[in-house]
């Protein structure tokens, strides 16, 4: 990947997106194409063709999906099934036939059967039944990993795709109803803690487990494979390492210094009960994680302090 290549960062306003353009400019690539929804509604396959008419991008990463934690998944099945298809459809065929030279899909580690065994092997796709909250969203990732290994069987199209874990990290999306666990904490304990209240409620039973990877490793991660790795399997992205929900929690509200109690909300979901990647792919492939949980958290708990007026939610 030449320093002046044309990359798009699709999503580059988003979690991932934006750690990716920031680790390429960090790298001196200058000249990444940054179009936003309001300005490119990647649903729309008409305005994709345009743009790739006009750009010819060379490179695209592709981090711009309909994302959310359980209770969006749960509740929009229509929107991340639908939106999902379409997003992936247009950017991966037009990527594709205007010649670009590679393609990096992002799927996710809800995408393996709900109880797979652990740690979760890239193998294990399509083994057993989904996870019902988010079976929408992963049906609609596991067709985007397909259409990138059809187009590379039938068109020769450099396309790879790599399974993040769940994430986290500057420019998350700290919504209270729809964003992931680890956001919804970090907020719910800040302004618990400033309200003075006496507790903060934690969905579900705080039994599953879930490993967390912060989102300037992943944006590492993704670049380097993205220059490395030509190939139709699936790679995980993670750190080998889980915790539980409870456990979490009570590392968020140590972090944040929130003095009260913690209260469970049984009637909220738990979701899958354990999803920790097997990252001996990775590692194979000459890449590990380097930042640590309670560093990562403190470090999103920081930038959280400082952007508050602008997050989004
Ligand atoms: N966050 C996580 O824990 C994980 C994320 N991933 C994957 O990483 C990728 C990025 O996720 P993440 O960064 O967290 O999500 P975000 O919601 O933070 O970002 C998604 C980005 O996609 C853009 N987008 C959504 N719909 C459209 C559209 N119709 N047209 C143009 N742009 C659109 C959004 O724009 P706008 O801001 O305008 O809405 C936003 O910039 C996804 O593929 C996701 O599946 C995988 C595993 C875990
Ligand atoms: C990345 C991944 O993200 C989603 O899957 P998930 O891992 O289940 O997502 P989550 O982060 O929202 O929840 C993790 C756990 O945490 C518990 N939990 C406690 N308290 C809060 C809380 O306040 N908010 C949220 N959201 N969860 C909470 C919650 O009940 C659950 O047990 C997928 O839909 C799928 O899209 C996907 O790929």
């Amino acid at each position: 990947m030449q320093r002046n290549a044309r990359i798009f960062v699709a999503g580059h306003r988003g979690l991932v997106g934006g750690a990716i353009t920031r680790r390429l400019q960090a790298e001196g690539y200058d000249n990444l194409l940054l179009a936003g929804r309001d300005s490119l509604d990647l649903r729309d396959r008409d305005s994709v063709e345009a743009f790739f008419t006009q750009h010819k991008p060379e490179y695209v990463f592709l981090a711009a999906a309909k994302v959310g934690g359980i209770h969006a998944n749960n509740t929009y099945p229509a929107d991340f099934l639908f939106q999902n298809l379409q997003i992936q459809n247009n950017v991966i065929d037009a990527a594709y036939r205007h010649g670009a030279t590679k393609l990096t899909f992002l799927g996710s580690s809800c995408i393996y059967p709900k109880l797979a065994p652990q740690p979760l092997k890239e193998e294990y796709l399509l083994t057993g039944p989904l996870e019902p909250t988010n079976e929408w969203y992963a049906i609609a990732k596991i067709a985007g990993i397909k259409l990138c290994q059809a187009y590379r069987r039938q068109y020769g199209f450099n396309a790879i795709s790599l399974m993040p874990t769940n994430l986290y990290g500057p420019g998350d999306n700290f919504d209270l109803n729809n964003s992931h666990v680890l956001p919804a904490l970090i907020r719910k304990f800040h302004e618990a803690k400033l309200r003075g209240d006496a507790e903060v409620v934690m969905w579900g039973t705080g039994t599953p487990r879930r490993e967390f990877l912060h989102v300037d490793d992943l944006a590492d991660a993704v670049v380097q494979l993205t220059r490395t790795y030509e190939g139709e399997d699936i790679v995980n992205i993670g750190v080998g390492e889980d915790i539980s929900i409870r456990e979490l929690t009570e590392l968020v509200k140590d972090i944040t210094g929130y003095p009260g109690a913690i209260v469970s909300d049984t009637s909220k979901p738990d979701g899958t009960p354990r999803k920790l990647m097997d990252v001996s792919r990775l590692h194979a492939l000459g890449w590990q994680a380097r930042i640590g949980l309670r560093e990562g958290i403190e470090q999103t708990y920081r930038w959280f302090l400082e952007h508050q007026a602008d997050v989004r939610g």
